[in-house]
């Protein structure tokens, strides 16, 4: 049944003078298309998809670098809150489109449940997320950004300024001093070079520690599941299993995130297993060490000394038996407290959180696909066609039919892992289930929202043979066990089947059902089914010019000349109801339908 046939594009600015005059007949060509160039619009690439028609508002609930505030300015609304408490957050939550925090703020679940569907973006001026709930976040469809590399260089030159100061007692011996004393027999250290440093966590900044730590002539190891073996040994660095790195060490210094496997990685069962007299540090989370094992463990001599820049509570208990202990060397969370990270994490932070409300994709997003922009760019008019054919195919389906089952085919001259599809398929799933739902969707919460709802979305690749300069080809929506308000929508195999292709930049629908069409997806479509004769097109168009209705595009496809035809017609304003009932009225119509886009 499929249509075949070359396309013919006549592009005129006010086509429904001339189709009412010129009756064009569609029996030549199987398949024919009409563009007016005036229609094309820019598609924004919206991946939040809110329009911020007013300033934006973005609440800034902790000090941030003044050139980060600066560049906030010039975008929003820019309200600088600090010491709030929970109530007064979620209070004001509800007004902002952004909030920007670091490690004192905790943005729990009571935050987004506040902020009655208003906050778009949280930005983390820093790296640690663990004081988002990212679950909630993301539930609600809030884009979490952090700022990764800004603070790298400092939080790891505290780690090494907390090393040496431990194996010297600087702090021990700088308040001795003082008080008054002159103990120079207490406050003997330990040495570094040829000493071994275990590196937990070879990331961003265990891998800058241990660069630093090899230029002070210590021999450094490193466990990091998920590290390459590689980009360690270019460093001189040598990777190794957890027990080995704990128990082969003099110096440990935690550098990994704090997630439910990493919480408490330092317990009594793991002290135990330390050589004797090792020396902690800890510039990564309070969180990572079992506080109250590690009092143990300094009481027992298992470890002779600590260096800890974070605590389980911050601020910790005044009278916390841990940060008073004598071998213990406390600073309060100061790893990225440096004048220079501080402006590079706001400027960081300020470009993610701007960018996110602009609708751009965040490339430091932490609860979406990270997508690297020159993909992005290639795949933007693909995206924009996911969402249009998602909410085309979507407005097929039959009152009463539950979408269930949507299968999604991308056609691409492309090697599989040469294509990114998570975008598309988080955009085809906005456009599926907005229209038939009160919820928002975008990239943050697509798979969450299609889950929730019980909705399948199965992907599948062709692929194609030739050059694979264009990203795809063609993609197609399926939706499986429905019926549709327009039968010719349904496919062979009895699916409403509807496929779409950019071209020159401009996503067009190009199939539904079997029906190949070309009609370009802006504005709105209305398709016919008719018994294929000279004159329909006229008389759709004469209808909808009576009521100055532009026409930008109008294609039909059949399965044989003078058998059934689909018309596709591209409308800028949506017809009134009298004129779909007019053309609903033309007896050789069969069906028709009206697709807002
Ligand atoms: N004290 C402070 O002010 C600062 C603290 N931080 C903390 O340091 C942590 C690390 O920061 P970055 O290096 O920038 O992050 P990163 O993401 O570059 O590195 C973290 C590394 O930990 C590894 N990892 C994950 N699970 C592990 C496990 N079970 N065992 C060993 N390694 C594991 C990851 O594979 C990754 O390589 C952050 O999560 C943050 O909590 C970061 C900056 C400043
Ligand atoms: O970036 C991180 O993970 C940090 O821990 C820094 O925290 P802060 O922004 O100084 O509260």
């Amino acid at each position: 049944m499929a249509t075949t046939g070359a396309a013919i594009n006549l592009r005129t600015p006010s086509l429904n003078n001339r189709l009412s005059s010129l009756s064009l007949s569609a029996t030549k060509f199987s398949a024919f298309s009409v563009t007016t160039r005036n229609t094309r619009r820019r598609p924004r690439f919206i991946v939040l998809a809110a329009s911020l028609d007013a300033k934006p508002t973005v609440l800034v609930a902790e000090k941030l670098g003044a050139a980060g505030l600066e560049l906030l300015k010039e975008f929003a609304n820019v309200d600088c809150s600090y010491n709030l408490s929970p109530e007064e957050l979620c209070t004001k939550i509800s007004l902002c489109d952004a909030l920007i925090v670091r490690s004192g703020t905790k943005v729990s679940r009571e935050v987004f449940e506040s902020a009655g569907g208003r906050l778009k973006v949280v930005g983390r001026a820093g790296v640690g997320i663990d004081n988002v709930d990212l679950a909630a976040a993301t539930e609600h469809g809030c884009l979490v950004v952090n700022a990764p590399t800004a603070n790298t260089v400092a939080a790891a030159e505290h780690g090494i300024a907390l090393l040496a100061a431990m194996a010297r007692n600087i702090a021990q011996a700088d308040a001795s001093v003082k008080a008054g004393k002159w103990q120079r027999n207490k406050y003997v250290g330990v040495s570094l070079v040829g000493k071994t440093l275990a590196v937990m966590g070879f990331g961003k900044v265990g891998s800058e520690v241990a660069r630093r730590a090899k230029g002070l002539g210590m021999h450094v190891i490193a466990h990091d599941p998920y590290a390459a073996a590689d980009r360690a040994r270019a460093i001189g660095v040598e990777l190794v299993g957890f027990d080995e790195a704990i128990s082969t060490a003099d110096f440990i210094s935690l550098h990994m995130p704090l997630t439910p496997a990493t919480s408490k990685i330092l317990n009594d069962e793991t002290f135990a297993k330390m050589k004797k007299g090792v020396r902690i540090v800890n510039v990564a989370r309070g969180g990572v060490i079992d506080e109250d094992a590690l009092v143990r463990a300094l009481d027992a001599g298992i470890v002779a000394q600590a260096a800890l820049d974070v605590f389980t509570q911050e601020p910790p208990e005044k009278d916390s038996k841990l940060v008073q202990h004598e071998n213990v060397t406390a600073t309060p969370h100061l790893g990225a407290s440096t004048v220079e990270a501080q402006e590079g994490v706001a400027i960081e932070i300020a470009e993610a959180v701007v960018g996110a409300l602009r609708g751009e994709l965040a490339a430091t997003a932490v609860n979406a696909p990270m997508v690297p922009a020159e993909v992005l760019t290639e795949l933007k008019p693909f995206v924009v066609l996911a969402e249009k054919l998602g909410r085309l195919a979507v407005q097929l389906v039959a009152g009463g039919s539950g979408v269930k089952s949507v299968k999604v085919t991308y056609a691409s001259a492309r090697a599989p892992d040469d294509l990114d599809t998570r975008v598309l398929r988080a955009m085809i799933t906005k456009g599926l289930i907005e229209p038939i739902s009160s919820v928002f969707v975008n990239l943050v919460n697509a798979d969450f929202t299609a889950k929730q709802r019980g909705v399948r979305i199965t992907e599948e690749r062709i692929t194609l043979d030739g050059s694979p300069e264009n990203a795809l080809e063609f993609i197609q929506v399926q939706i499986a066990n429905v019926e549709s308000k327009f039968a010719s929508a349904i496919s062979e195999t009895g699916e409403i089947k509807v496929e779409g292709r950019v071209k020159d930049g401009i996503p067009h629908l190009t199939k539904v059902g079997s029906f190949e069409v070309d009609v370009s997806l802006e504005g709105s479509i209305i398709l016919c089914r008719q018994v294929d004769q000279p004159g329909m097109i006229g008389k759709v168009g004469s209808i909808l010019a009576e009521e100055n209705v532009n026409v930008s595009f109008m294609s039909v496809g059949r399965i044989a000349p003078r058998k059934q035809a689909v018309m596709a017609i591209g409308v800028d304003e949506p017809p009134s109801k009298e004129s779909l009932k007019k053309i609903g009225g033309i007896p050789a119509i069969e069906e028709f339908i009206f697709l807002k886009l």
